[in-house]
């Protein structure tokens, strides 16, 4: 069962399962390895438990979208870290020796979990927290860019309160902190779904927009899922679209 405020959209489970699993990925994955904690927290959350995490397969999609930029990213974006699951995805496929992934959230207890998480995988380095919603935050990750020398965001994960996709989405760009050729993929747009996120991205010719359909398992139901919303931004500098 989670605890939801409807208003702040914050997860975090009243039955303690986030530091369950944390209990267990300290227990049987090697620290300093990533994949072995990825590997931990997919294993306990398939056989004992459920959670928000993307998971391996979704996973995959979001890394393959990662390796088509042109270059490694320097910037990552992440709304939504949880207990950290993807933050390391993320962070452990960094080329770029001075890149970070920049990871936002607004539930301090989930950021508790997300941050030893991330510890055990030896990733701290690599992972900034801000614990704030966005609209808070875009001083702070301005200055962040401009302090890793990055023109913007190269990828955006978006996967926090799916009533602020679209809102969160537009600050971005109203903020330029995305530009032409970032690319943003955002989880669960089936389920709870994200329909008005799903609605703009399709009337974009500034974005190009791709959905990947995935079923993770046995229970189709609840668990056959769109990561979908590849959006590439395709503008050009001044154009007058909207991320100029
Ligand atoms: C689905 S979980 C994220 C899962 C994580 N990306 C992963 O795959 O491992 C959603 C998270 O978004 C956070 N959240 C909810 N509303 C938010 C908001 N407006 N801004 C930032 N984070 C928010 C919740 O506290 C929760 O930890
Ligand atoms: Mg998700």
């Amino acid at each position: 069962m989670f605890a939801v405020d409807l208003v702040r959209g914050r997860y975090h489970s009243s039955n303690g399962r986030e530091a369950r699993l944390l209990e267990h990925v300290k227990k049987v994955a090697e620290a300093g390895n990533p994949q072995a904690v990825l590997d931990a927290i997919d294993q306990y959350a398939h056989s004992q438990e459920f959670f928000m995490n993307v998971g391996d397969d979704k996973g995959k999609i979001l890394l393959q979208e990662m390796d088509k930029l042109p270059a490694p990213p320097k910037a990552v974006l992440e709304l939504g870290t949880y207990c950290g699951y993807s933050t390391i995805l993320l962070a452990a496929h960094l080329k770029d020796p001075s890149a970070k992934v920049y990871t936002i959230d607004i539930c301090e207890e989930n950021v508790e979990i997300a941050k030893q998480m991330i510890a055990h995988a030896g990733l701290t380095e690599r992972v900034v927290h801000v614990v704030k919603p966005l609209d808070q935050a875009v001083q702070e990750l301005r200055a962040a860019l401009k302090s890793q020398k990055a023109d913007c965001f190269e990828v955006v994960f978006i996967d926090h309160e799916k009533s602020v996709y679209l809102s969160d989405l537009l600050l971005l760009v109203k903020e330029q902190l995305i530009k032409e050729g970032s690319v943003v993929v955002a989880d669960n747009l089936k389920i709870p779904g994200a329909p008005e996120y799903v609605k703009w991205m399709k009337q974009q010719s500034d974005f190009s927009f791709e959905q990947h359909s995935v079923c993770m398992g046995p229970s189709a139901l609840w668990l056959h899922d769109i990561i979908g919303a590849i959006g590439r931004s395709n503008c050009s500098p001044g154009c007058g679209c909207c991320c100029c």
